[in-house]
């Protein structure tokens, strides 16, 4: 032991030669590389746990909401599969209440056995013509404009929205410019209570525009980041509501500039099919930037969503699943799609 110690102390000091200390560098590098590299793995990681972990939650909500859907496309596929056959998939969509053009679309090509693999590649597909919509930089404040027929579930809509924004920590003010009732006024006014927003309103009966231009100029005044405007609810064939659409919109621009940069129109989901009509209709008229399905919990007819999407190549933001403020997700074809698939198809 101590010869040893001795023979060590007794030798002379070593000098790295270059080559050593280069190879030294390089290991020290890799080292720092390995360990740079491992903390982004790890918080690559940690970001893909956290997208699953919302991915699963909005699929656990659509599969809530679906529920009456689902029902109805079990008649067809009662049991888990690993392939199903082409006119199933036909009779299931057909069923969910999606267009006999758009399954054609879908399902073109494919063989007489569908894997999920292959189905789900075609259904999301559909979804595809929508623009994509950036959402960063809004500008403030941000108006959304909000249309549609009566009983779509505007108000609620308006209300959910709200909530939901407030609770990202935005501020919110609300336009009550349904001054054609004035029921709709006391609604929203009940609703800006119970969420804690401002609201502009006026008595029924004056300028629903009037209404739009105060509500901007307050946020521009108050600071506030986002501005929800109701309107009155008409159908695509009264000439007269939707001039007074025309002028809203017109009347928004002079209170801010792009204003407003979003014109919603709130689907009733229960009518299926039938409301992509009355969302032409109005995207004729004022230009109609994104759509919100109300009601989803309420009907089979859940399908609907991909022709209302693929038909006006419009995105879906949001789909209503019940009457409380927190019943709004936001809409992702792809979890939209697994909860669908999830239901006739044995996990992979
Ligand atoms: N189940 C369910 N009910 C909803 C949903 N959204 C709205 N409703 C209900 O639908 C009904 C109509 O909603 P409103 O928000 O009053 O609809 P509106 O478009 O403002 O109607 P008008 O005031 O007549 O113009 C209400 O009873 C809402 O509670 C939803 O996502 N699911």
């Amino acid at each position: 032991m101590f010869s040893f110690f001795k023979k060590k102390k007794d030798l002379p000091e070593e000098k790295p030669n270059l080559e050593q200390s280069v190879k030294k560098d390089i290991e020290e590098s890799i080292d720092n590389f390995d360990s740079n590299a491992a903390s982004n793995n790890l918080q690559i990681e940690e970001e893909k746990k956290v997208e699953v972990k919302q991915d699963e939650e909005k699929k656990s909500f659509f599969s809530r909401a679906l529920e009456k859907t689902f029902a109805s496309i079990k008649n067809v596929v009662p049991q888990k599969k690993e392939k199903i056959s082409f006119d199933e998939i036909e009779e299931l969509l057909i069923e969910a209440d999606v267009e006999y053009e758009i399954i054609e679309k879908a399902m073109n090509g494919l063989p007489d056995m569908i894997t999920r693999k292959q189905l789900r590649h075609r259904l999301v597909m559909l979804f595809e013509h929508a623009p994509k919509v950036d959402f960063s930089n809004l500008p403030k404040p941000y108006v959304r404009l909000i249309i549609g027929v009566n009983g779509a579930g505007k108000t609620t809509t308006i209300a959910k929205l709200a909530n939901k924004l407030k609770k990202e920590g935005k501020s919110v003010i609300l336009g009550a410019g349904d001054t054609f009732r004035a029921a709709a006024i006391e609604q929203l006014s009940t609703w800006a209570a119970k969420i804690d927003v401002p609201i502009i309103k006026t008595k029924q009966g004056h300028d629903a525009s009037a209404v739009a231009f105060d509500t901007i100029s307050s946020a521009i005044a108050r600071n506030i980041d986002n501005v929800i405007i109701d309107t009155a609810g008409r159908l695509q064939t009264q000439t007269n509501l939707n001039n007074e659409l025309k002028k809203i919109v017109k009347v928004c621009s002079k209170a801010m500039e792009n204003a407003p940069h979003q014109k919603l129109m709130i689907l009733d989901g229960t009518q299926g099919n039938s409301a992509i009509a009355q969302a032409k209709a109005f995207n004729e008229i004022v230009g109609i930037d994104g759509i919100i399905v109300t009601k989803l919990d309420g009907t089979a007819k859940g399908g609907a969503l991909f022709s209302i999407s693929n038909q006006l190549e419009l995105p879906i933001f949001y789909v209503g699943i019940g009457e409380k403020q927190e019943d709004l997700i936001e809409f992702s074809p792809d979890s939209f799609v697994d909860s669908l698939l999830d239901e006739i198809y044995i996990s992979e």
